[in-house]
């Protein structure tokens, strides 16, 4: 008997568009006939899917996917309609319900609103629904995007605990080099660890279509692996790819996560929470603190950048300006610049009353 998974599914616009870069509606329609498989099999399953610019973009009066800001925005208004109408009609006409959900960056970044995307995608996934996930383009502003959807499904699967993401893309894998640049590039079947080989041979996206490339998808995969969730990538519309995927026969890339991997709160802090200053510290407290058992006192922070609150997420550094890890600080960044205008008594008062940080999330290990 197949194990019941709970699979989040990344479609990119490469893998749903036609050459002009327009909705395929018959691509579409093979990808959605392979989600109703896996339905079949009993498996969970959670769509992350790009195309909302590309359906919209013709309707707008583009001649060419837009490249302006505002107007991908309103072609993306236009076309996410049009991409939720075309999957929920198949998997209606099917027995299932779709439904849609809209994400910025700051759904992840605030806490309390991840959790709560959290709950809701559960009560879906548990009511046998096919939650269909997109950016919400119409409204980020491009400083706050995530850009592709590659990093984003990566996030998605983490928030609902996923067990594994499965990429579907327009080529059957990673390659131990951009394919389009070295024709004897090797297909890459099996990868635990990101080595900086990896990282290097990741390249940029293969159409106009395509936003991230391999490098973004490069980026997923370490969330994946830091967090415990196996992964997939393979090439969207070879029949049967994604049951194959789920029951591990399928021909294309896995990616085993780590042995050690990060709790929920961690992987918060470390992919979402999004640090929201700097802390240098001296070299005594960067022994301690990267020996895991160490908590920061305050008069081993050399200087403080950003303005946070207390309770915020830093980045911690050392005078070197190597990061060291990311930590949740106890005190204001206020608090902390206080701190440095005392005198020596008043320090050690403070001091012996105050923890400042613990590390949280150690570098580079995990990020
Ligand atoms: N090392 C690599 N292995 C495989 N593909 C690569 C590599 N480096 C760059 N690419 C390119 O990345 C493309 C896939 O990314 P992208 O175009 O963004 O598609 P998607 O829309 O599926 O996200 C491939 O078509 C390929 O040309
Ligand atoms: N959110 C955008 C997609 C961004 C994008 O192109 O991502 P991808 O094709 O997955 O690299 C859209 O729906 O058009």
């Amino acid at each position: 008997m197949t194990q019941k998974k709970r699979i989040v599914i990344k479609i990119g616009s490469s893998s749903l568009t036609s050459l002009h870069g327009e909705i395929s509606r018959r691509k579409l329609k093979r990808i959605a006939e392979e989600v109703v498989e896996l339905k079949e099999e009993g498996h969970e399953v959670l769509l992350v899917s790009s195309g909302a610019v590309a359906a919209g973009y013709r309707k707008l009066g583009c001649v060419e996917r837009p490249t302006a800001l505002t107007e991908k925005q309103a072609a993306a208004s236009i076309g996410q309609g049009l991409l939720m109408e075309a999957y929920s009609e198949y998997f209606l006409s099917h027995g299932y319900v779709a439904s849609q959900i809209l994400i910025t960056r700051t759904d992840f970044s605030e806490e309390k609103r991840y959790k709560n995307a959290r709950n809701t995608l559960k009560i879906l996934l548990d009511r046998g629904i096919i939650p269909i996930v997109n950016e919400n383009d119409t409204v980020t502003i491009d400083r706050l995007k995530f850009g592709d959807n590659d990093t984003l499904s990566a996030k998605v699967a983490g928030l609902v605990d996923a067990d594994q993401l499965i990429i579907l893309s327009d080529i059957d894998g990673l390659y131990d080099s951009d394919p389009r640049k070295n024709p004897n590039a090797e297909l890459v079947r099996d990868v635990k660890e990101i080595t900086p080989e990896i990282e290097a041979s990741a390249g940029d996206p293969g159409s106009a279509a395509g936003t991230g490339g391999m490098k973004s998808k490069i980026e997923a995969f370490k969330i994946t692996m830091a967090s415990g969730i196996h992964a997939f990538l393979g090439k969207a519309g070879v029949r049967g790819l994604l049951l194959d995927a789920a029951n591990g026969t399928a021909s294309g890339t896995y990616f085993t996560p780590a042995e050690k991997t990060l709790d929920s709160r961690k992987q918060w802090i470390a992919f979402n929470s999004g640090p929201e200053g700097t802390v240098t510290v001296d070299q005594n407290a960067k022994n301690v603190l990267t020996a895991h058992t160490g908590e920061l006192q305050a008069e081993h922070v050399i200087s403080v950048s950003g303005r946070f609150k207390n309770g915020a997420v830093v980045r911690l550094k050392d005078e070197n300006e190597e990061e060291i890890g990311l930590g949740i600080i106890n005190y204001s960044s206020e608090q902390l610049q206080h701190f440095r205008e005392l005198d020596e008594e008043a320090k050690a008062i403070v001091d012996s009353e105050g923890l400042v940080c613990r590390i949280d999330v150690p570098l580079p290990a995990t990020i």
